[in-house]
Order: C-alpha cells, then structure tokens, then sequence
C-alpha cells in the first residue's frame, strides 16, 4: 500500500490527550474538506507537479505541498535511518482517512509502536483496533454525517477547535445519541486566539471537559 506523504518528523504531541508524549509524525497529502482556518493548507491537494523523491519528505518543509510514495516499511526504515527514538507514531494530514490506514497501523503495531490518528470525520476510518483515534469533528462539510456519526462512536477522543459559542453548541448537537462514556472531550482553541482560549477554559471547567492547547505552536516547535 502506497500513502501519499507530505512530511515526516519526530518532535512531541503539542495536542490533546497524549500532549508531550515524544512522537513520530506522519502527515499525508490531501484534503478535500476546507476549513478557513486550517493551519496546513499546504497539504490540500496532491499535484503531480508536486511529487518528490521518497527521502525530500523525511523532514519538515511547512511551505509547499510536496508528496511522495511510502510504504509502511519504507515510513519504518526512514525512522531508522533518521535515528528517532519516539515510540508512538501520530498519523496526521491532510486528511489521513482519505488512505486506508489498516497496513500502516497493523505494520507500526507488529514493531512495537503505538498509533494515533488524528481525523475529521469526513471519511471511514480505517485502521488497526489498537490505535487511539482522534477526531477533530468537521461539520457541514464535505462528506456526510453517518460518515461523522461512525467517526464519533470510534474515537478515542474528540478535540474540537472552538472559537466562538457557536462552535461549542454545534458540538453538544452532535454528540446526542453518542456514547461518550469512554471518550476524552477536548476543546481547542482555534489558533491561540486569547478570546477562543478563554472561552474554551470555561466551557471545559463547566463541564469537566479538557482544554486542548496546540503547546508547540507556544513552544515554537514542529
Ligand atoms: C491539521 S488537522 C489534520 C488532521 C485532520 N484533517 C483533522 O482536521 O483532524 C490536525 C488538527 O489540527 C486542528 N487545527 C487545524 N487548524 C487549526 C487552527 N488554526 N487552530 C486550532 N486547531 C487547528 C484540527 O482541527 C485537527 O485537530
Ligand atoms: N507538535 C505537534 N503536535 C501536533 N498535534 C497534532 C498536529 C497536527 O498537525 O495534526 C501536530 C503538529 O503539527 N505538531
Ligand atoms: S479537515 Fe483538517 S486538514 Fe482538512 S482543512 Fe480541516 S483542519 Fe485542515
Ligand atoms: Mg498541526
């Protein structure tokens, strides 16, 4: 199986459940979903144009869209021969479930890796039993609902980036019906917004949800 990769780094989760845990990232190319406010729009669209050599992306260029072919072994034998040391692998994009994650997931599994995906909800998800799935919710967007509803049910956590009231009550409609009783519940402000930031510390305080801060964008890190 052959994923679409924009860039490959180890550097620490700055978000959600597992922030400062030392991690692999993977982020894949492609994303039809279109949020104004994402920070990697660099990673939207898969051009031919923009193809490189399998080692150009086992290093981070934030800037352009560049792709390249990897397999899950050749992901493993780049983190080899970059040295990394990190033992969980966050699987990011882009939107990571446009691939079928289940070979890379099962083949980080086999080698003692955990994993963690980091989705939309906008396509099924694909992946190994064990690896921890995080769902950022995306609505009214591309891709439809039942998509999000089964997103929903299999996450391990949702993280919703939050800059107004709006958001967050988007978010209570669309966890009626769900079973959230395992799940961690984050809010995260949109781009470190102090206003967003302020309304997402009281809304997780209210209700004993967590506050998801992107740390490395504080910390100026990858
Ligand atoms: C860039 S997305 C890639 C994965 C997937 N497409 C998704 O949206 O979950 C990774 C995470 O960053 C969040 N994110 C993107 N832009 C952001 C921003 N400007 N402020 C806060 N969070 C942001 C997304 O909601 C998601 O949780
Ligand atoms: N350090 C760090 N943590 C992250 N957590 C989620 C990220 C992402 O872009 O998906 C991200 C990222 O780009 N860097
Ligand atoms: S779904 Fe994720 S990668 Fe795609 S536009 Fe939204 S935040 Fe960016
Ligand atoms: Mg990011």
């Amino acid at each position: 199986m052959n994923y679409p990769v924009n860039e490959v780094f180890e550097t620490i989760q700055g978000e959600g459940t597992h922030t400062g845990v030392p991690a692999i990232f993977v982020r894949l190319q492609g994303c039809p979903v279109g949020c104004a406010w994402c920070d990697t729009k660099q990673t939207w669209e898969v051009l031919d144009e923009n193809k490189v050599s399998a080692e150009q992306v086992i290093q981070v260029d934030g800037t352009i869209g560049r792709w390249a072919d990897h397999t899950p072994q050749s992901l493993i034998h780049a983190f080899e021969q970059k040295g990394f040391t990190a033992k969980h692998v966050v699987i990011t994009g882009g939107e990571p479930c446009l691939y079928d994650l289940i070979p890379l997931t099962l083949a980080l599994h086999r080698l003692g890796f955990s994993s963690q995906i980091e989705t939309s909800g906008t396509f099924e998800i694909q992946c190994a039993d064990a690896a921890w799935v995080t769902v950022s919710p995306k609505i009214n967007m591309k891709g439809g609902l039942k998509v999000l509803e089964q997103a929903l049910n299999r996450a391990n956590e949702i993280k919703h980036p939050v800059a107004t009231e709006h958001h967050v009550e988007e978010l209570d409609r669309l966890l009626e019906g769900i079973d959230c009783s395992n799940k961690t519940i984050c809010l995260q402000p949109i781009s470190q917004k102090s206003r967003a930031t302020a309304l997402a510390m009281r809304v997780c305080i209210e209700r004993n949800w967590r506050l998801s801060i992107q740390t490395h964008k504080y910390l100026d890190i990858d």
